[in-house]
């Protein structure tokens, strides 16, 4: 089920009718993804539950979004921090993003459309909400994996749910012009617990733990799920932040989608994996604190603004 070889990045099928809690798949999935994580930082995912016509209309509607002028898309969306239109920033002049927060409520995709386009916009709303709820799925399959490959009770991983902000993130980026750089976004780890991400196109890379970039593909039912910051805390540093990038080679414009998820209260690192060997690494971590403290300057001077905002 999952690969051990350094140099790949491991493939968990969820399209298995028989990867249910409690069965021998289930099981070594468990394992796997937990390898998976704590070298690597995330793992690709196969996933068939997002429907192809949700899955081109959320593309879709996110290229109209892109192709409204950039006044109209640097409108106030959100008062949260770093979520919201971001674009013509200097170091990565490709890259644009959005974030709608809280995706899975039609109401909320709606207050966001009405921001962007007065008369408000349904099919948007549709096919955002849509393509977050059925991704959702995934999200909830793996955290609940995650709890059960430490061992750890289904209360706590239920706690978490409940204690989680969803935001789904559309990125464009520009096909370089000549003499421009074709790095589309930096290496970085994302500020989030996990992301999850589909590319149209291909161009997303992950560090592997050998120093080597692994590039992942491009398709309907690829997701590639890795860890941020907020899930190193909540492991302990058993999960590291997972390094990723991409890079522009594309002769056309290159989409990709992220549903990024955010802890809603205080978090803690697991007691449970907390001993001898992995002594306490963090402090109780406030997201949101941790959201508006990344952009400061003492966050950028830092080695780790994790370790910079909550270490011990
Ligand atoms: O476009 C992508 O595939 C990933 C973008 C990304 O990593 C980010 O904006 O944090
Ligand atoms: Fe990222």
């Amino acid at each position: 089920m999952g690969s051990q070889t350094q140099s790949h990045l491991p493939l968990i099928d969820f399209t298995n009718q028989n990867l249910k809690p409690g069965t021998k798949t289930w099981v070594s999935a468990c394992q796997a993804m937990r390898s998976a994580l704590e070298d690597q930082g995330g793992f690709l995912a196969l996933y068939d539950r997002v429907n192809l016509e949700t899955y081109d209309s959320v593309y879709s509607e996110m290229k109209n979004l892109f192709d409204l002028s950039i006044e109209t898309k640097r409108r106030k969306t959100t008062e949260k921090p770093i979520f919201c239109y971001s674009g013509q920033r200097p170091g990565i002049p490709l890259y644009e993003s959005v974030g709608i927060i809280n995706p899975l409520s039609f109401q909320d995709c709606q207050n966001y459309t009405h921001v962007l386009w007065p008369q408000g916009n349904d099919r948007f709303c549709e096919s955002v909400n849509s393509y977050a709820k059925q991704l959702l799925e995934l999200d909830h399959i793996v955290k609940r994996m995650i709890f059960d490959s430490y061992g750890l009770e289904k209360k706590k991983y239920e706690y978490l749910l409940e204690s989680t902000d969803y935001v789904l993130r559309g990125y464009k980026y520009r096909t370089p012009q000549v003499g421009e750089s074709n790095v589309g976004v930096a290496p970085h780890s994302d500020t989030s617990l996990l992301t999850i991400l589909n590319q149209k196109i291909e161009g997303l890379g992950v560090k592997l733990k050998d120093g080597e970039w692994f590039e992942v593909g491009a398709s309907p039912s690829l997701y590639l799920v890795i860890g941020g910051d907020a899930l190193m805390v909540w492991s302990n540093d058993r999960i590291p932040a997972c390094e990723h990038r991409v890079i522009i080679n594309s002769k056309t414009d290159r989409y990709s989608m992220g549903l990024l998820s955010y802890a809603a209260k205080i978090m803690e690192p697991q007691e449970e994996l907390v001993d001898e060997e992995h002594p306490l690494c963090y402090k109780p971590f406030d997201h949101y604190g941790y959201l508006r403290f990344f952009l400061t300057e003492e966050a950028i001077k830092s080695n780790s603004r994790i370790k910079a905002f909550c270490g011990i």
